[in-house]
């Protein structure tokens, strides 16, 4: 895999306060480190090697072992903290990267290793995954359309969109020439923004990738979709 570096932005402190009807924040907080390790977990089955977990804050101690026990000579975490908020956060950890980078939030709690994989290297994947072209109204089959395309202009911006059309998973092959600008309709934004930037913009559209945890109903795809220990803790939590 071509070397790329991998960030997950992470907010340990009150997390997830849509979720605050259904979850106390001590939940919440058990929650989104659950999700954390999932998220991981996938990375690491993916071939991800080094993920920076990009926090605004220490991490619990329990998130802390988690993470120690995940990381290894074949998978290095590392946490830096960085208490501005996301946006500002993620563009100056952007600014410092010299080669591609994929951002990817901690609450995709379904995430499969395949929209890992299609983020990072589509091209190589042999599979019939709908890529769109943010240039053009249709829709195409990714690798030979987008290899061409890559092959006249190398920069690539990848998103993967949240279901309410947020940005859940984000590729920037030149990160220092690009910035984030999260929250509301950020998919939209964040094309619209590679369009001005020259950037090739692909859009990864996958039911796993595309669902984030920002909602009560949202859980109830961990118990439809969900397995190990998120399904638990959401099984017992909802339906005690
Ligand atoms: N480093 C950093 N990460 C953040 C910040 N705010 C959110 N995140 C992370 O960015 C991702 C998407 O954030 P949201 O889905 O809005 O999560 P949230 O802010 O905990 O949720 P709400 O309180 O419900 O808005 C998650 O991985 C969060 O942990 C921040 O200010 N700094
Ligand atoms: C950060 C934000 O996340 P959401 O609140 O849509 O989950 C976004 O994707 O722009």
């Amino acid at each position: 895999m071509r070397a790329i570096k991998t960030v997950i932005p992470f907010k340990p402190d009150n997390p997830k306060s849509r979720l605050s009807p259904v979850l106390t924040e001590e939940k919440r907080k058990a929650f989104v480190g659950l999700s954390l390790q999932n998220v991981l977990a996938v990375l690491k089955e993916s071939g991800i090697k080094q993920v920076d977990i990009l926090s605004k804050s220490a991490l619990d101690k329990s998130d802390e072992n988690r993470l120690a026990a995940m990381s290894g000579s074949d998978f290095e975490i590392k946490i830096l903290i960085d208490e501005s908020d996301l946006n500002t956060a993620v563009n100056t950890y952007l600014k410092s990267s010299e080669i591609p980078v994929l951002i990817v939030m901690a609450d995709l709690a379904l995430l499969k290793k395949e929209d890992v994989e299609a983020m990072t290297n589509p091209a190589a994947m042999n599979r019939e995954s709908a890529f769109v072209s943010a240039n053009c109204e249709s829709e195409f089959i990714a690798a030979s359309v987008s290899e061409t395309k890559a092959a006249a202009c190398p920069d690539i911006v990848r998103i993967a969109p949240g279901k309410d059309g947020g940005t859940n998973m984000m590729y920037i092959s030149t990160p220092a020439d690009f910035e984030v600008n999260y929250y509301g309709e950020s998919c939209k934004k964040h094309q619209e923004e590679a369009l001005r930037r020259s950037f090739i913009c692909e859009i990864h559209k996958s039911f796993y990738a595309a669902a984030d945890m920002d909602e009560p109903s949202d859980l109830n795809d961990i118990l439809n979709h969900g397995s190990g220990e998120i399904f638990e803790f959401i099984s017992k939590v909802l339906k005690p």
